[in-house]
């Protein structure tokens, strides 16, 4: 409820009646959700323990919805406490709608800044993926990418530990032994996986962090970490941009073009299972980061936040 006016200060009478008239409004009224005015702070905790990844939780928040509770020194003086008149300067006015309401204005942040997130970003091959991660970290800060480890041959221009952590097959073999990967698959014949501790490292950190997967990648991750990541589908505009795409990238045989233009039709499949598809149209490459980060800006501003449940 809102008053228009205030009463004039010099009328204590007026006051004491504003100040009856907010408590009584604010017990009576309001929703349960919205306390006031002693009890305006509410606190927000994740789950206590560690998640299986070894997240340790936050800690608990102190939110405050509009005022701390600490009395003020004039309102222990006395119950009664009148406005100044609204023609005074900033600062007492400051000063004496804090008094009257009988505490400080807090100056703690309005919620809590948000959780890292994990981005999985997947689609068919040669939909762009790379393309795509390598724009968002040009232009976007405080973004991990978790370097995939490959047992398949280093790509010419492809940076080791930058692109992807090349493996020798048995290298890959002893990574899954020792648990070190969050999901592995066989892919068109070669070992890809994601090092859980690189992922770890970032989050603690306070990074976002992207995770690069073919489909039969992003399903298990899906399996592993629920609804706490954000699942994006990237598409071409049509199949024959998909295909040229591939075609003038020149990486692979026309067999292997064959088997992965194949996969791609089964994998459109899958669509439902992700959060959001972005389309990757020709030569719009920074539409499609620009989509992709205002994914992550409305993920950030969610109220009920994604929490890493691994
Ligand atoms: N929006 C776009 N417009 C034009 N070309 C693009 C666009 N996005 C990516 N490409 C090009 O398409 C080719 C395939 O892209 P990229 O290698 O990033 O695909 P990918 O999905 O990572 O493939 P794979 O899964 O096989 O590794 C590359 O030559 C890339 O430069």
């Amino acid at each position: 409820m809102l008053f228009p006016f205030s009463p004039p200060s010099s009328s204590p009478f007026s006051a004491m009646l504003l100040q009856r008239l907010l408590g009584s409004v604010a017990r009576r009224q309001l929703p349960s959700a919205f306390p006031l005015p002693k009890s305006v702070s509410t606190v927000i905790s994740r789950p206590a323990g560690r998640s299986r990844l070894g997240f340790a939780p936050s800690q608990s928040f102190e939110l405050p919805l509009m005022a701390s509770s600490a009395p003020t020194e004039d309102a222990r003086r006395s119950s009664f406490v009148p406005l100044p008149p609204s023609t005074a300067d900033k600062a007492t006015l400051y000063k004496g709608l804090e008094a009257t309401l009988g505490s400080t204005f807090s100056s703690a942040p309005s919620f809590p800044p948000p959780n890292p997130l994990i981005l999985v970003v997947s689609g068919p091959s040669g939909v762009g993926k790379d393309a795509v991660i390598k724009r968002l970290l040009e232009v976007r800060e405080g973004i991990h990418f978790v370097v995939t480890a490959t047992s398949r041959p280093q790509r010419p221009g492809e940076v080791d530990g930058k692109d992807y952590l090349f493996v020798t097959k048995e290298e890959f073999l002893s990574m899954i032994e020792r648990d070190e990967l969050l999901e592995h698959a066989l892919v068109y014949g070669d070992y890809k996986g994601i090092p859980k501790q690189q992922i770890r490292d970032y989050m603690d950190k306070g990074f976002d962090v992207v995770l690069r997967v073919d489909i039969q990648g992003a399903a298990t991750l899906r399996s592993i970490l629920g609804n706490s990541a954000v699942f994006i589908f990237l598409v071409a505009e049509s199949e024959e941009t998909l295909v040229k795409r591939l075609v003038a990238r020149k990486t692979e045989t026309a067999e292997m073009l064959l088997v992965r233009i194949a996969t791609a039709r089964e994998e459109v499949r899958h669509l439902k299972e992700f959060d959001y598809v972005v389309t990757n149209a020709e030569g719009k490459l920074d539409d499609t980061v620009k989509l992709v980060e205002s994914i992550i800006d409305a993920e950030k501003a969610k109220v009920h936040r994604r929490n890493v449940q691994i």
